[in-house]
């Protein structure tokens, strides 16, 4: 088990890039594999999420050259290339690489079983296991396929009209894979918009899709047309960059090349409307993702509600939110938020308690978190509990607190952000 000492350093100063964006990343990996020809991916998050996917691909007979620290070439096999698995596909920690697996397996007449950690063996998967089953697919596991072990065999899908009580990107995502290999179309509609990097990936794969908003449709029996791919850097991943130069006195930041995709950026509109000084400029777009720099200088805060449909829009991003909210004025009131709940943790419980350790004043609710600020937080130590997000949460709340602060099992950081003990060196 790793511990990091997180040691206050004065103020945060100059200008740094985050690895790649992992959302994106996975989707390179598997809209490459499923494609016809070649797809180039600069700017891959090699974080052990991502890597995970890479393994399951390459399982399935998809080869995936590492060309450099973080570029892959993909050599696609189309939708009926993959291979028979002869081993558990482990998808380790990941949510979205087992979501996504599954649209995909779902359209493969083969035999698989999926499994990944500890964490993943406790999130819900009937949310894309009931759809896939209606759509043909057949798939079983723990309490009736709503748990990891999955076994699938699938093959001759058709489309569904699917209305999802959740906003989820992965649950979207999951079904428009299935979808394209199924007959017919595949309508997916959500309660609020969740992130669209797959509407807009297909689209430059090739794929005709249309998406307005909350509802995406696409007819199946298309097939996808390797490119390149660059990713941008990953926004989740500057938010801890963000909020820490706005809790550190005098600090100023600038994240270069940052994604600036609409349905990702709540982090910033929620911090500016908390009164945090933060200058967007957007440089071009990447592989249809809009991509810029983002500037944060320290800044008095003051407490917000955050609701609604912004949720979707910052869901990853709540942790850190939390972590600011502890240093600004007033209350803080964060709701319809209860997806936290089936993250890598509970996140609205593992917030509040890692927190409180520091000396933060955070409530728990039922779909949220009540922070009252500002508060003078102390030396604590603190655990990830496994929880990439957590630790990285606990670790920034550290450079407020006149003696840092120690975070247990770090090395779960990893999981979306390789070299984030390395990078304060820099500023
Ligand atoms: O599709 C994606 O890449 C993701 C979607 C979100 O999950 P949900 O789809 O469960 O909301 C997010 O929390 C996760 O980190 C990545
Ligand atoms: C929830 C997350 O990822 P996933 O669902 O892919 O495990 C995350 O990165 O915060």
């Amino acid at each position: 088990m790793k511990i990091m000492d997180m040691k206050p350093q004065g103020s945060l100063k100059g200008e740094v890039r985050v690895p790649g964006d992992k959302s994106i990343s996975h989707r390179a990996v598997m809209f490459g594999a499923v494609a016809m020809g070649e797809t180039q991916v600069d700017g891959f998050l090699p974080g052990d999420d991502c890597w995970n996917t890479v393994a399951c691909f390459r399982q399935m007979g998809v080869q995936i050259r590492q060309e450099g620290p973080t570029s892959l070439t993909v050599t696609g096999r189309g939708w009926k290339g993959l291979r028979e698995p002869a081993n558990l596909l482990d998808v380790g920690n990941s949510g979205t690489a087992i979501r996504l697996l599954l649209g995909v397996l779902a359209g493969c007449s083969f035999h698989s079983v999926v499994v990944g950690d500890q964490s993943i063996a406790r999130r819900p998967m009937d949310r894309v296991i009931q759809p896939l089953r209606q759509m043909g697919a057949r798939i079983d596991g723990r309490e009736n396929g709503s748990f990891t072990p999955l076994s699938v065999r699938g093959g001759n899908l058709h489309g569904i009209h699917y209305v999802s009580p959740v906003a989820s990107a992965q649950v979207k995502s999951c079904l428009l894979l299935a979808g394209l290999q199924g007959t017919g179309e595949t309508i997916v509609e959500e309660p609020s918009q969740s992130r669209d990097h797959t509407e807009r990936m297909l689209s430059s794969f090739g794929v005709e899709l249309s998406a307005e908003g909350r509802r995406v449709s696409l007819q199946g029996g298309q097939t996808l047309i390797g490119r390149s791919v660059r990713v941008p850097g990953d926004i989740s991943s500057a938010a801890f960059l963000m909020v820490a130069a706005l809790i550190v006195p005098g600090s100023r930041i600038t994240i270069r090349d940052v994604g600036l995709n609409p349905t990702r950026t709540g982090v910033i509109d929620a911090l500016r409307s908390m009164g945090g000084d933060i200058n967007v400029q957007e440089t071009g777009q990447w592989t249809g993702e809009p991509v810029g720099d983002v500037t944060v200088t320290y800044s008095e805060l003051q407490g917000v509600e955050i609701s609604g449909d912004l949720i979707p829009r910052l869901i990853d991003e709540i942790p850190v939110l939390a972590v600011a909210a502890t240093q600004a004025k007033g209350t803080t009131v964060i709701k319809d938020a209860a997806e936290l709940k089936v993250k890598e943790t509970n996140r609205i419980d593992a917030t509040a308690q890692e927190l409180r350790k520091l000396g933060a004043q955070v409530e728990e609710t039922e779909d949220g978190l009540i922070i009252h600020g500002k508060t003078d937080l102390t030396r604590a130590l603190c655990d990830s509990r496994g929880d990439h997000r957590i630790g990285m949460a606990v670790a920034v709340a550290g450079l407020a607190t006149p003696k840092g602060v120690q975070v247990q099992n770090a090395e779960a950081i990893d999981i979306s952000f390789p070299g984030f003990e390395a990078i304060w060196s820099h500023l």
